[in-house]
């Protein structure tokens, strides 16, 4: 088993390597291979995803993602953004299926500004299409006027798209995951503005008539934002496009206490997957010694069940992580008085020490 290590910008570096450091503990039997992505990849070989990195993301069985992306790239023609770097391994290796679980930890419910009794037991599972959308829909540019055919000296537009297929596909992994929890599904689109949103929803219900056993329900994006704060636990597994399930990922994170507590898998048809944390690469703390790498260290639990077949190794870390937090241990995003604040790597150790301990006492 092979797994291609890619930290990427920022706080990527700091949070993987909280990450890789639980991995090594557990003593499996797998071989772990870095290489450059982002950013860091653009200065070193003046390319964010070098045919090197991808190749070694191709060629493993699983990748563990930090974060790509700086403010200072910004000017940069769009091929060379770091960003790019994870939209061309997710379009590359076909990781359609995005799983962003959000998880209230019962120790955690005070870090939220949320009132308890609405996010305490929270476990909904957020499945955001990953490969479609405005984010891949062609055509797509800028360009300035010349002939008086637009008012402004410049337009720029994005292509949203989906085809049938595409939604589909989710559409059954939506089903298929609802039935492993509440046999609940809402789809979330902007069907009463947009064809793509219509297809989506025509889709959705085409499907569900292959799983009578699950309901399915269809919400339209304004009011999911808006029901995700005001009544959270009524949702169960949300399916959504590319661009909505960015956004309400987002936003979910908060109802867990902190974007730095939430994974993500990102899967392919052969349970191929990449695993990164749902948040970014932060330039504001990036270097301080400060980001909660939990959600990378959780990503790193998805990644040995999901795509190593190591589902006890995952129940491991997900137990210890739980045994820190029950500890009182918290870095500064999830810090709540009477709790003790501490950095990026005592967070890491103390999870590593979780589990040798656990380990130990059997
Ligand atoms: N998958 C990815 O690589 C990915 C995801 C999102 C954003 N980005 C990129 O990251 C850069 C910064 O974007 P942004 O600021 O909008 O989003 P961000 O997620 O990086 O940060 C948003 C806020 O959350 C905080 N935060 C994020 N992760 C945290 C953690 N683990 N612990 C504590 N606090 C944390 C940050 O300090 C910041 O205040 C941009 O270049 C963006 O494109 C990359
Ligand atoms: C960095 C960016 C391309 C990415 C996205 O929009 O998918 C990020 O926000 C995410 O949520 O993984
Ligand atoms: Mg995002």
């Amino acid at each position: 088993m092979k797994i291609a290590v890619l930290p990427g910008d920022g706080i990527g570096t700091e949070i993987v390597a909280e990450a890789v450091k639980v991995l090594d503990v557990l003593d499996l039997k797998f071989e772990m291979e870095s290489a450059l992505v982002g950013g860091a990849a653009y200065e070193a070989h003046g390319h964010p995803l070098p045919e090197s990195t991808l190749k070694l993301a191709k060629e493993a069985d699983a990748v563990l993602f930090g974060a790509v992306g700086d403010w200072k790239y910004d000017k940069l023609d769009r091929p060379l953004r770091p960003e790019q770097a994870i939209l061309g391994l997710r379009k590359n290796l076909g990781l359609f299926a995005n799983f962003r679980p959000a998880i209230c930890y019962e120790q955690l419910v005070d870090a939220s500004s949320l009132k308890p009794e609405l996010i305490a037991g929270l476990d909904i599972l957020i499945i955001r299409e990953l490969t479609g959308d405005i984010y891949f829909g062609q055509p797509r540019g800028r360009r300035i006027a010349t002939d008086g055919h637009f008012p402004g000296a410049e337009e720029a537009f994005d292509t949203m798209r989906y085809s049938r297929p595409e939604i589909e596909r989710i559409a059954r992994v939506a089903f298929e995951a609802a039935r492993k929890r509440s046999k609940r599904v809402t789809s979330v689109d902007k069907n009463n503005v947009l064809e793509t949103s219509q297809l989506w929803k025509d889709v959705m219900l085409d499907i569900a008539k292959e799983y009578p056993d699950v309901e399915l329900d269809h919400m339209l994006v304004d009011n999911a934002a808006m029901q995700l704060v005001k009544a959270p636990k009524k949702f169960d597994v949300v399916v959504t496009g590319n661009m909505f399930g960015d956004i309400l990922s987002d936003e979910a994170a908060m109802l867990t206490g902190s974007i730095g507590m939430l994974p993500s898998a990102s899967l392919n048809s052969s349970n191929q997957g990449l695993y990164e944390p749902s948040h970014g690469s932060a330039p504001d703390i990036a270097g301080k010694g400060v980001a909660n790498p939990l959600a990378t260290i959780l990503s790193a639990a998805m990644m040995l069940r999901f795509s190593l077949n190591q589902a006890e190794a995952a129940d491991r870390i997900e137990s210890a992580v739980k045994d820190v937090l029950a500890s009182g241990l918290r870095t500064g995003d999830i810090w709540s008085e009477g709790t003790k604040r501490v950095g990026t790597r005592e967070m890491g150790d103390a999870v590593v020490a979780a589990i040798t301990k656990k380990t130990i006492t059997g």
